[in-house]
């Protein structure tokens, strides 16, 4: 095959590539068509405006017949050290080839052979971690070697997996360890724990190891370039600069290292039969496969998750937005330390660690965060997303998911064409566990006992690779289950935690966009949300609240201005959805149907909580075939119609995108079927049928999954009938308990969703106490939940430091009345308001002595 031309411009070496191309045509056929002949039909298409090259490459690729498995074999027997075999591939798939290869395969050989030079003082089965500790005279604890060891696994004693950026860490970690050892002893000092390194060079000058970085970042740079830019992945002359870079890299090792000239020899000799023999492709090798990810794999994907992730149709407003145009960019939090640093979520994957885990309360964007991440995954060339320049696949896989039983269940969904090539499934796993790819688990509070097996896989496989895995889920008991995984496959994580919106501005924002999309009127929405008391207000710190406020705000905006206490605004939902099904009920009759609605709620209440018991979120066509059953003798009682009418407006229809596979079937969100359960159990409460356990028939090992349903059924009590709920607090207490309800974080997250609730208050108030003495207040929400932990518990310190117009004045009064003992206050006023009086804020403060108070710019408050 000849060597693509020098100077051929990329145009028209792609217009070469997508010439229709006759399967396995050979070299000989090639060569005997006149000089300059065109190969096949001489009309071309042009390739579409905005297409990308690899998508270009990838349709060059379409039209292949998968290779029957012994087309495979055929082709592999008949290989030899020509080339003539392999001659349906294309110039550019071997320049992919050799280059994929040469960086994945050759380069990390080279960089090894340096590091196992620095390392001579290693013992063998030593790990890098015991060898710094043991260099260092001390052992690191687990937050030491995250900053010393970076990526490196804890028990790592041979870098045979590391790829070249692994390759290059360890490097630049070794002898910075080995120059601060030599340099810490003393001249005469005979105690430099490194033997058989030497600090000289070749020429018997103290070593100088910036030049061999010089030359080892030479091919980390052609490392990148040639993962993530298409246009270099295919451009053969990188492969020879390659090797120019590796040979130099030999070469200030033989200087920095003292190297024998037979020994550099050797390796030189290494380096270029391994150039050699990527002269051939080798379709059963694993960079064959890299090669074939790397062409067309991205776009595979990209399909894929395109056409099902770019649009959200919303729950009760039958719209549809675009999930870019409407994604508000949230922020997260460190989960370590006191006060958990705040950072953009971009900012997400700065973290060393090979698992980052996100955690965030229901309804608290997790899932919306990960599907933005894969949508921009794909917009890469738009410059807007360069924190995921770093991966080069991407993998989805939701915990949600009951039918995808292994991982290569999950590869075959992403990559299609290639598993369907013999042993595709395998070689495209393996191939991804040779690349920089981003595993993203969704939802793993939601795991179930299949997908339990999936996401387990994902973890041992990834542990030594160089992917990385990304993971959301509630943060509750399953997050530690999650934590056991990951440790016992030695996979170190770091959490951030979704920070909620608390800002007026925030909310705000966030809704403007939902405003734009949904062409409502600029200001109609947003100027009803201001008009919300603050003690509401600070509901809506979650996405999924503010959606349903949209759907408030279209449906029943009346009822907007009548609420009062963040209860009453999770009982309109369930009243909007009651008003839905009414309305879709008076098409087909005109009979009041009050009770029929509320005994139907009964029956989807109750699948709502068996569903979520077992930790289901969706269901097949069979499951709620059993709903239906049960909701077909309360209709036809009164009407001829069918449950679907009911089902159509509460439930969700999944169809699977290929159109093969089961259809699934979900609430709107799962917020949404925690509700419907808890309706049920407090509707069986109001009775006064059965104890709790009897209602909720939950194995205790289920508990778990109760946790928010719980917390409704506190919050639908509470308003409805307190006395009821005090009767029944034992019963609630305990189940809250065994739901996993224990740390102080725990109650006052349900003290967050019910926040007059006393009885919440006293296990709250008790155990954040235990665990700390001071306390600290800085937004409207924590004013509301110190304001409730007071009669319960008095910290020994206050610090207060808020926007003045963030707290509820009611909750801020209540904080005041309620504080026996000092609090130090910081006002922060607004920038264009520095002197603002805050008398609202001063007012119920007068009279009281233990107040410390300064507004921010300096000035002193008024005298109280
Ligand atoms: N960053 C965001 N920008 C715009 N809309 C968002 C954002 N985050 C969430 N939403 C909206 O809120 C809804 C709920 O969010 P999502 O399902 O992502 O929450 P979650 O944390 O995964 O919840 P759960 O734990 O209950 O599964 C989404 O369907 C979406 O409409």
């Amino acid at each position: 095959m000849a060597e693509p031309r020098r100077g051929t411009s990329l145009r028209e070496r792609l217009r070469r590539l997508l010439q229709p191309r006759r399967p396995l045509e050979t070299s000989v056929d090639r060569d005997q068509r006149p000089p300059g002949a065109p190969a096949d039909t001489p009309e071309m298409e042009e390739p579409g405006p905005g297409t990308t090259l690899s998508e270009r490459l990838e349709r060059l690729h379409q039209p292949r017949r998968p290779l029957e498995p012994s087309c495979v074999m055929a082709v592999q027997s008949v290989q030899t050290s020509s080339r003539p075999a392999a001659v349906h591939i294309p110039d550019e798939i071997y320049a992919i080839y050799r280059n994929v290869a040469g960086v994945l395969y050759v380069a990390p050989k080279v960089i090894r052979f340096v590091v196992s030079k620095e390392c001579v003082d290693k013992k063998n089965d030593e790990s890098y971690k015991k060898y710094m500790e043991r260099l260092k005279g001390k052992e690191f604890s687990k937050t030491e070697w995250k900053r010393h060891g970076g990526t490196i696994a804890e028990d790592l004693s041979h870098p045979d997996d590391l790829d070249i950026t692994g390759l290059y860490a360890l490097l630049e970690k070794l002898s910075r360890l080995h120059d601060e050892c030599w340099q810490s002893v003393k001249p005469g000092d005979t105690k430099c724990p490194l033997k058989k390194l030497s600090r000289k060079d070749k020429n018997d000058r103290p070593r100088n190891v910036e030049k061999l970085f010089d030359k080892l970042r030479k091919v980390k740079n052609l490392r990148n370039k040639i993962m993530h830019e298409f246009e270099v992945t295919l451009n053969n002359e990188k492969f020879s600069d390659l090797k120019t870079a590796l040979l130099e890299f030999i070469e200030e090792a033989e200087k920095v290292y003292s190297l024998p000239q037979s020994e550099v020899e050797d390796q030189k000799k290494n380096l270029h039969d391994d150039f050699e023999s990527l002269q051939t492709t080798d379709e059963k090798s694993i960079y064959y496969w890299c090669t074939r990810l790397a062409m067309s794999g991205k776009l595979a994907v990209k399909n894929l998750w395109k056409t099902k992730l770019s649009k959200e149709t919303l729950p009760l407003l039958n719209s549809i937005v675009q999930r870019l145009e409407v994604f508000h960019a949230l922020d997260v939090m460190v989960r370590e330390g006191p006060n958990g640093q705040v950072l953009p979520y971009t900012e997400i994957f700065k973290a060393p660690e090979k698992a980052i885990i996100v955690s965030g309360v229901a309804g608290a964007g997790k899932t919306t965060l990960l599907k933005n991440i894969v949508l921009q995954f794909f917009e890469l060339q738009d410059g807007n997303a360069d924190y995921l320049r770093q991966f080069e696949q991407l993998i989805l896989f939701e915990c949600r998911d009951r039918a995808t039983e292994t991982l290569a269940d999950v590869i075959e969904q992403h990559f299609k064409e290639l598993c369907r090539e013999f042993e595709g499934k395998r070689n495209v796993l393996d191939a991804l566990l040779r690349l920089h790819a981003l595993f993203i688990i969704d939802g793993y509070d939601e795991v179930n006992k299949v997908s339990t097996n999936v996401v387990e896989e994902i973890i041992k496989k990834t542990s030594s690779s160089n992917c990385r895995v990304l993971i959301t889920t509630r943060p509750h008991s399953a997050k530690k289950k999650l934590e056991v995984l990951l440790a016992t496959n030695d996979v170190n994580s770091t959490e951030f935690e979704i920070k909620p919106l608390t800002e007026l501005e925030e909310q705000l924002e966030f809704l403007e966009r939902y405003e734009k999309s949904l062409g409502i009127k600029k200001g109609e929405m947003t100027e009803s949300f201001k008009t919300l008391n603050n003690d509401v207000r600070i509901l809506f710190t979650e996405p999924i609240n503010l959606i349903l406020f949209c759907d408030m705000h279209k449906h029943m905006p009346e009822t907007i201005s009548s609420w009062e206490k963040p209860g009453d605004v999770a009982n309109d939902i369930l009243r909007l959805y009651k008003k839905l099904v009414t309305i879709k009920l008076a098409d087909v009759t005109h009979r009041e149907c009050e009770v029929m609605l509320d005994d139907l709620f009964v029956v989807i209440g109750k699948a709502a909580l068996e569903f979520i018991r077992e930790n289901t979120v969706s269901f097949s066509e069979k499951e709620l075939l059993q709903v239906k059953r049960k909701c077909i003798p309360i209709l036809n009682n009164t009407v001829e119609c069918s449950s679907e009418i009911i089902l159509s407006v509460v439930l969700k229809v999944n169809r699977p995108l290929s159109g093969i596979g089961e259809t699934t079937y979900t609430f709107h969100h799962k917020s949404i079927q925690e509700m419907f359960a808890a309706e049920f159990i407090v509707q069986r409460l109001l009775e006064g049928k059965g104890t709790l356990k009897s209602i909720l028939e939950a194995e205790p090992k289920e508990m778990s999954s109760l946790r928010e349903v719980l917390q409704y059924v506190v919050q639908g009590l509470s308003r409805c009938r307190p006395g009821l709920l005090e009767r029944r607090w034992p019963e609630l207490e305990q189940a809250l308990r065994d739901a996993g309800v224990v740390s102080a974080a725990d109650w006052q997250e349900c003290l967050r969703i019910c926040p007059d609730v006393e009885q919440l208050a006293k296990p709250a108030a008790l155990s954040k106490l235990k665990e700390d003495k001071e306390w600290s207040v800085r937004t409207g929400r924590d004013v509301a939940l110190v304001a409730a932990l007071l009669p319960y518990a008095q910290p020994d310190l206050l610090w207060v430091k808020i926007k003045p117009d963030d707290p509820s004045k009611r909750r801020w009064a209540e904080l005041v009345q309620r504080r026996v003992g000092d609090v130090d206050l910081k006002l922060q006023n607004p920038a264009d308001d520095e002197y603002k009086s805050n008398d609202d804020l001063l007012l119920p403060m007068l009279g009281t002595r233990t107040f410390e108070c300064t507004q921010e710019p300096l000035s002193a408050c008024k005298n109280l």
